[in-house]
């Protein structure tokens, strides 16, 4: 049963977010579960651009009892604001490196924005130098002050800042796989989005899984096994998928120097993390994240994941592949390889 005051939020902000075609639009999923208990969620890179859009949307979650914003700059600002708007969530703000202990105490999720976005000619792997190192200290203090936690990164290059997480985790002695996922959301909401567009049906009605990784060739989206059916030509599923591997690019060039996806990724992460929350409380969710995995010879990979209360619960088959899919999954294989590595090395060769 919603709470008048979750309703109260639902109706304010629900013109920011169209349903979905799972369970409505992140709002209404986020009231809808208004009975449920009480967490503490933490964003890293709070005062950034997706971290504070990404606030936001956290702020009118009635799952959340505190919503812990922490920053290297400008935090107390963005939680100030934040923290007037009358929603259950308790907003604390944390800035430097002195404060991160306090800021992730206790958590049980963790998301992770924090690092540089790329400008008009780069690659996410161009990210490589500056993120990596964020990453790294990080997760080793979520690894002292909050080792339980479910961890969401959304930092790029992804394909590599995940194994540097799990290579962190794996010295400090507290890994967990099942709860270490890199944001892919954005690739399914793109791909649903485009989809949608292409075969004449609201978006809210299209369901496309994505996999293989978060970087040009690695994103694989499956229109074989969409919902529903998706009947177009060989040359338009081609092309489809190109603009969804590009997708990234097209805002960055769009933004013009002014970084990359934001908002829509602030989206993308807030259901993403109404994901993980539900699952803490003890739903089953389906979601497409890239994790370790064992269901190709890659050691990670993103799928559709079914979580639960202790992370992920089963890792879905991938299922079979049409012609076109077959291609661009041994097409993605080398780089996705060369990116887990690099990020592997970066920890272990230090
Ligand atoms: N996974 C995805 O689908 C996806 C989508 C969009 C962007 N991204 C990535 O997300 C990252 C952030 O993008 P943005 O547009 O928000 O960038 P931004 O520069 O606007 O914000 C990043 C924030 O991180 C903070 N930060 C830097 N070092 C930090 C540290 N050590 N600890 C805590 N915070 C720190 C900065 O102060 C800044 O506020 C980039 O790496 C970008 O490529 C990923
Ligand atoms: O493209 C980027 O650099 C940001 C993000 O990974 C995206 O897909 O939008």
């Amino acid at each position: 049963m919603e709470t008048p005051q979750a309703e109260r939020i639902a109706k304010l902000l629900s013109h920011l977010g169209p349903q979905t075609s799972s369970a409505g639009g992140v709002y209404r999923q986020m009231s809808s579960a208004s009975t449920g208990p009480n967490l503490k969620v933490a964003v890293l890179g709070a005062a950034g651009g997706i971290g504070q859009p990404l606030a936001l949307l956290l702020k009118a979650s009635p799952l959340i009892s505190e919503l812990s914003l922490y920053d290297i700059v400008g935090t107390e600002g963005v939680g100030a604001d934040l923290s007037h708007i009358d929603s259950s969530p308790k907003v604390s703000s944390f800035t430097g490196a002195e404060k991160l202990p306090e800021a992730l105490y206790g958590s049980s999720l963790v998301v992770i924005p924090a690092g540089v976005p790329r400008k008009p000619g780069m690659t996410r792997d161009d990210l490589f130098n500056i993120n990596a190192g964020i990453v790294r200290d990080l997760c080793a203090a979520i690894a002292k002050y909050c080792p339980e936690a479910w961890v969401a990164i959304i930092s790029n290059p992804v394909n590599s800042t995940v194994p540097i997480a799990a290579e962190v985790f794996k010295k400090a002695g507290m890994y967990n796989p099942r709860k270490l996922l890199g944001v892919t959301k954005l690739d399914v909401l793109r791909a649903n989005t485009f989809v949608a567009d292409a075969i004449g049906v609201p978006p809210e009605r299209v369901s496309v899984p994505v996999i293989g990784g978060h970087a040009g060739i690695t994103i694989l989206p499956l229109f074989s096994q969409a919902t529903p059916r998706v009947d177009v030509s060989p040359e338009t599923a081609k092309a489809l998928t190109e603009r969804i591997q590009d997708a990234g690019t097209e805002v960055v060039k769009a933004k013009a120097g002014k970084g990359s996806a934001t908002l829509s990724m602030a989206y993308a992460a807030a259901k993403f993390a109404e994901s993980c929350l539900r699952a803490i409380a003890g739903e089953s969710v389906v979601e497409c994240a890239y994790v370790e995995s064992h269901l190709t010879e890659l050691p990670f990979f993103a799928s559709r994941v079914r979580l639960n209360r202790n992370g992920i619960e089963e890792y879905l088959p991938l299922g079979r592949f049409n012609d076109l899919e077959t291609a661009n999954f041994e097409a993605l294989k080398g780089e996705l390889r060369g990116s887990i590595k690099k990020g592997v090395d970066f920890i272990s060769k230090a």
